[in-house]
């Protein structure tokens, strides 16, 4: 693949951060459009060009666009805890599905061809047991989260099938760990996920991490999850933008190893590195978790020549705590 000029909504954000760093590596240039609401501006690659913004505003998104050297789109932008989706819909909808909606509108009327869309395991029904979840598996969404996104999957296929359009979307699992090389990971103060409270805990940052529920029926009563490491995802990225170019048309593709790992494995991980005890607790329950969601990744490593090499969950927690300390200005 040739040097692309590609748009990167999101790209402020910790996943998106990590594909422009990809993409700038390879020689790409790029347009970031974000609108700060969680990103972080630093996190962005010096190379890029940044426009503050949100992804809604059609009129701006018009005029990025209107550039016809910008071949492809990668769409990261929107909101993305699932508990705050239960209590505020609203800004779900708007921010994931209605902003998408005008991506695609803004992208037909340019005539840009490519884009690859940020999708979640949660658009899945939960399955009973430990069966992997291959990407025609029953869809239901237990958030509105996951139903913003499963919405704008509807709206990508239409879409593409009317105009032509080429879309790669990709469904992840559980993103973990940052930059090896320490130039972005997850960042801002109010992350829910797992390893970032884990990390955060770690370094003295909270009192102790609540385990939410040790009574699902998995090995050991914690929930599992397919956590597929930030830096083999932005390869996958990189990977899956060379095969829209090339093939076209639409293919939704799970992003994850094919493993379960269970809360309290993680919570060991990071114990591993740190070689101190977590404080912990156990909780509740949280509304909306799914007791086990692990991919079935078949479809992107036949699809894509994708060869994860981050793959462990010391990686994860360690590249992860190495971030933290940077951002705290720890040694
Ligand atoms: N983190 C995960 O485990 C995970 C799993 C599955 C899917 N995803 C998806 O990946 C994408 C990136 O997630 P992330 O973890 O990097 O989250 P993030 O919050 O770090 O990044 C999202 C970025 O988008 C920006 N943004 C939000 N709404 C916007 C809008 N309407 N217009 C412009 N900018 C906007 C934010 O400022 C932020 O920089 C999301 O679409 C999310 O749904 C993430
Ligand atoms: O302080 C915490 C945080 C999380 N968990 C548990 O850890 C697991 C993972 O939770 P979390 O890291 O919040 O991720 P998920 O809720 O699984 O959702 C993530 O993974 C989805 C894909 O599976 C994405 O769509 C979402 O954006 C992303 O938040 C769940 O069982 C949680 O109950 C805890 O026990 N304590």
């Amino acid at each position: 693949m040739g040097r692309e000029k590609i748009l990167i909504t999101g790209g402020a954000g910790y996943i998106g951060s990590h594909v422009a760093w990809a993409a700038a590596d390879a020689g790409h240039e790029i347009i970031v459009l974000d609108d700060l609401s969680t990103g972080c501006r630093d996190n962005v690659p010096p190379t890029a060009e940044f426009i503050k913004g949100n992804v809604g505003d059609s009129a701006q998104l018009g005029k990025i666009l209107s550039d016809p050297s910008i071949t492809a789109v990668m769409h990261f932008a929107g909101k993305v805890v699932v508990p705050e989706s239960i209590a505020d819909p609203i800004t779900y909808y708007r921010e994931n599905t209605s902003a998408t909606l005008a991506l695609l509108a803004g992208m037909v009327e340019a005539g840009t061809k490519t884009l690859l869309f940020s999708s979640t395991a949660a658009v899945y029904q939960p399955q009973d047991g430990m069966l992997r979840l291959p990407e025609d598996a029953p869809k239901a969404p237990l958030s509105p989260y996951g139903q913003s996104k499963l919405m704008s999957e509807a709206m990508i296929a239409d879409i593409c099938n009317a105009h032509g359009l080429g879309a790669m979307v990709l469904r992840y699992f559980n993103v973990a760990g940052a930059d090896p090389d320490g130039r972005t990971g997850q960042s801002g103060p109010s992350s829910t996920h797992l390893l970032r409270v884990a990390t955060q805990t770690a370094l003295g940052l909270r009192e102790r991490l609540t385990v939410f529920g040790d009574d699902y029926p998995t090995p050991d009563g914690t929930c599992q999850r397919d956590f597929i490491h930030v830096t083999d995802l932005a390869t996958a990225h990189m990977l899956a933008l060379d095969h829209a170019k090339r093939v076209g048309g639409r293919s939704v593709m799970n992003c994850g190893y094919g493993r379960g790992t269970s809360v309290r494995e993680m919570i060991r991980a990071v114990e591993g590195v740190t070689g101190e005890p977590l404080p912990i607790e156990i909780g509740e329950r949280r509304p909306g978790d799914a007791p086990v969601m692990v991919a079935d990744p078949r479809r992107i490593f036949d699809t894509l020549d994708w060869q994860p090499s981050h793959d462990n969950l010391d990686e994860m927690a360690r590249t992860a705590i190495s971030w933290e300390k940077r951002q705290i200005g720890a040694k």
